[in-house]
């Protein structure tokens, strides 16, 4: 479904002439219907991927297909219009604009009220005291992380790409978000990409992989990838840990 090829991705360094490398040479495949989980330390480049994936960021290198189909050059708009649909880690907020809009919107057509509420139940959101709120700045990081989820899986597209969906939201709503996903797996309605450094959330996932210092550092299952990370986790600290424990 989704390949990146040789993707990189590189910005001016301040007042050098030299380049700074963000993503250096990503290649992977990621299939229909797989729950994938991208970890790695904080600065790594996972935002980065998602949002080049997303289409928010253009490789500096390196080209992106769709099933078969180059999107290197295409805009979030057509990619989002052929099935790629991506929430912020930092979600975007719309004044005048309200959370049932915002679903109705994300649906692409026009849904009754309570099938938007039923979006905002799942993600743990008491649906009658949200839906006729503005997305403005009246509502909560973890408030608008919920909605932001809700609004993806309205959309119901091929491979919705999550960045960071834990951060922000309690301890409590977290234990739903989990069986969010889980739901949204089980169904097959797609493929999901997700970053996340959560263990509970990596270990619902097909696949992991590993992202350190912008180069894929590690791709396999859970059951092939997660041990290392967790046991490097408990004897290292720092950077290398990701490096140490998940080399291939
Ligand atoms: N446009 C840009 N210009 C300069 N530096 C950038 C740019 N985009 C990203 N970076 C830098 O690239 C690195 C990777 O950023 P990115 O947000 O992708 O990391 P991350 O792995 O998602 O981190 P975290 O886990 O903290 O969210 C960071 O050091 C960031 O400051």
């Amino acid at each position: 479904m989704l390949e990146l090829k040789d993707v990189s991705f590189r910005v001016p360094e301040d007042s050098k002439e030299e380049e700074k490398g963000i993503l250096e040479h990503v290649s992977f495949t990621l299939e229909d219907n797989k729950f994938v989980a991208i970890t790695g330390p904080n600065g790594g480049g996972k935002s980065t991927l998602a949002k080049i994936i997303a289409g928010i960021e253009k490789p500096t290198e390196g080209r992106i297909f769709f099933d078969g189909e180059d999107i290197t050059d295409w805009s979030i708009t057509e990619r989002a219009r052929h099935g790629i649909s991506y929430a912020f880690q930092q979600p975007v907020r719309f004044k005048g604009v309200t959370v049932f809009d915002l679903i109705n919107l994300a649906a692409g057509k026009d849904i009754s009220l309570s099938g938007a509420c039923q979006y905002l139940s799942e993600v743990g959101l008491c649906a009658k005291d949200y839906i006729n709120r503005e997305v403005n700045s009246s509502l909560s990081g973890g408030e608008m992380k919920r909605i932001e989820i809700a609004t993806v899986m309205a959309r119901g597209t091929r491979l919705s790409v999550f960045d960071e969906p834990e951060a922000g939201i309690d301890l409590w709503s977290f234990q739903n978000l989990i069986h969010v996903f889980e739901n949204m797996h089980k169904q097959q309605s797609g493929s999901i990409l997700i970053i996340s450094h959560q263990e509970r959330i990596l270990n619902t996932a097909d696949e992991i992989l590993v992202i350190a210092d912008g180069k894929l550092v590690r791709r396999g299952s859970k059951d092939e990838v997660l041990p290392a990370l967790l046991s490097a986790a408990e004897t290292d600290t720092g950077c290398s840990i990701w490096q140490k424990g998940v080399q291939n």
